[in-house]
């Protein structure tokens, strides 16, 4: 592989398709590619510009290999199509919006991956979930009771590089587009 793939990872809640959004543009004048998720999430939903798919077209998507990584999270299916790989290998850098817990099978394909850990105050979180209005209290709560099996480790682990988003969005994205530039080493 010659680009980087650049796993941005973080609660729900903690701002990752905002700042997929805001960077766009940047990230693209850098040569940087967001992938497009398939999510069996229905196409009206509010949320990221992702392909909804039913379980059944995602099963069969997973089946025929249409997919570099899939992971199952939150009582949906995720999967990132398997044209990254094209991307990489033309040396291109990928964005993709990970899963946490699915990051050790995914650093096991990309062993040079860089890990982006977005964090924001717990107090900060539960509030913008429930005013993003995408999910019901109670999914929310799941959503909050996930983070507590991942927060402290992946705070600590060597290769994740920690990026706030507890302030303004602008902030976060210059921070990520100086994490970039700088590279890996200096990301880590
Ligand atoms: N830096 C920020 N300041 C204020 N609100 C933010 C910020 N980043 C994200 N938000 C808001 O928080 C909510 C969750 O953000 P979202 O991007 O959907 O998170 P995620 O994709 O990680 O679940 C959205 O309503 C979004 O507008
Ligand atoms: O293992 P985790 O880190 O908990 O992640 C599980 C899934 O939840 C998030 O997606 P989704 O877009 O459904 O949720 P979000 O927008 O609320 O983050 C994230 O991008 C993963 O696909």
């Amino acid at each position: 592989m010659v680009g980087r793939l650049i796993y941005l990872i973080g609660p729900s809640g903690s701002g990752k398709d905002s700042l997929l959004e805001a960077a766009r543009g940047p990230l693209a004048e850098r040569g940087c590619r967001i992938v497009r998720r398939v999510i069996t999430r229905s196409a009206e939903a509010v949320g990221e510009a992702a392909q909804g798919v039913s379980p059944a077209q995602f099963a069969a998507l997973q089946a025929e290999g249409g997919f570099a990584l899939s992971w199952h999270a939150n009582g949906l299916s995720y999967g990132i199509p398997r044209q990254i790989d094209d991307w990489l290998a033309a040396g291109d850098d990928v964005l993709v919006n990970g899963s946490r817990g699915h990051l050790a099978q995914t650093r096991a394909r990309y062993p040079t991956l860089l890990v982006v850990l977005l964090t924001v105050d717990q107090a900060v979180l539960r509030q913008r979930l429930l005013a993003r209005g995408r999910e019901s209290v109670a999914d929310i709560d799941a959503r909050l009771a996930r983070n507590a099996q991942f927060s402290d480790s992946l705070q600590a682990a060597p290769g994740v590089f920690l990026l706030d988003n507890s302030g303004p969005l602008v902030h976060t994205v210059a921070r990520l587009l100086d994490c970039l530039e700088e590279g890996h080493s200096a990301c880590a």
